[in-house]
């Protein structure tokens, strides 16, 4: 059998986040030596830290939020392609890739390398693209990016064109190890209720 690869960035202080948001910080509010017992920890991080999940209320206000989503989309059969150097991820990307029948598609890239900094620039997910994916019966789409978009899109397009196609979204993924091919993933949300997003702790392994 096969071993789980970690495919999640750690959660420290100091990891990157999105530009303006809320930094990451846990600490230990409660602490042994006062309780006489325990250390008690508290955390304080924006939804879209690291290697997470969006719920269509993200980018949506009449999109359902985390509590909704159904958990059986982010545990299974899942197909890992690699697009080193692109630009864009889009029909002429994708079309040499065979995706027939995989309902979790995971992008590598490798264009973020530094994961400690926020990138300048990512490639961006083509609307287009997303008619194609869901045509191929794609409900899942994971990468090793900080978003499907441009960072400065304010209209969100890919976004917007994958949830209308029934496709989900996983972003910050760690995949500088990880080969093409077909692998089982887990990915769960946190039952966050009124959740627009939620940090997950990914997982392949080979099958
Ligand atoms: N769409 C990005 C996040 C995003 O757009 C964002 C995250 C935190 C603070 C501001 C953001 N966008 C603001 O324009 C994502 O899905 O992770
Ligand atoms: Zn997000
Ligand atoms: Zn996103």
């Amino acid at each position: 059998m096969n071993k789980w690869i970690d495919i999640s960035q750690p959660l420290s202080k100091g990891m990157a986040v999105w530009p303006g948001d809320t930094p990451f910080s846990y600490e230990v509010s409660w602490p042994y030596e006062e309780s006489g017992s325990v250390n008690v920890g508290k955390l304080e991080m924006s939804t879209h830290t690291g290697t997470h999940i969006d719920a269509p209320f993200h980018f949506d206000n009449e999109g359902i939020k985390v509590i909704d989503l159904d958990i059986n989309l982010y545990i299974g059969e899942a197909e890992v392609i690699y697009l080193p150097g692109v630009s864009k991820i889009g029909i002429e990307e994708l079309t040499p890739k065979s995706i027939k029948g995989v309902t979790r598609l995971i992008i590598r890239t490798d264009h973020w390398k530094d994961k400690r900094v926020f990138p300048e620039s990512i490639p961006y997910v083509e609307p287009e693209a997303a008619v194609l994916l869901a045509e191929n019966g794609v409900r899942l789409l994971g990468l090793d990016l900080p978003s499907v978009d441009q960072l400065d899109s304010k209209e969100l397009p890919a976004h917007h064109m994958l949830s209308k196609n029934s496709i989900h979204i996983l972003e910050g993924l760690v995949l500088d190890e990880i080969e093409e091919g077909r692998y089982e993933l887990a990915a769960l949300p946190l039952p966050i209720t009124e959740g627009d997003g939620s940090p997950v702790r990914a997982v392949l392994r080979k099958k």
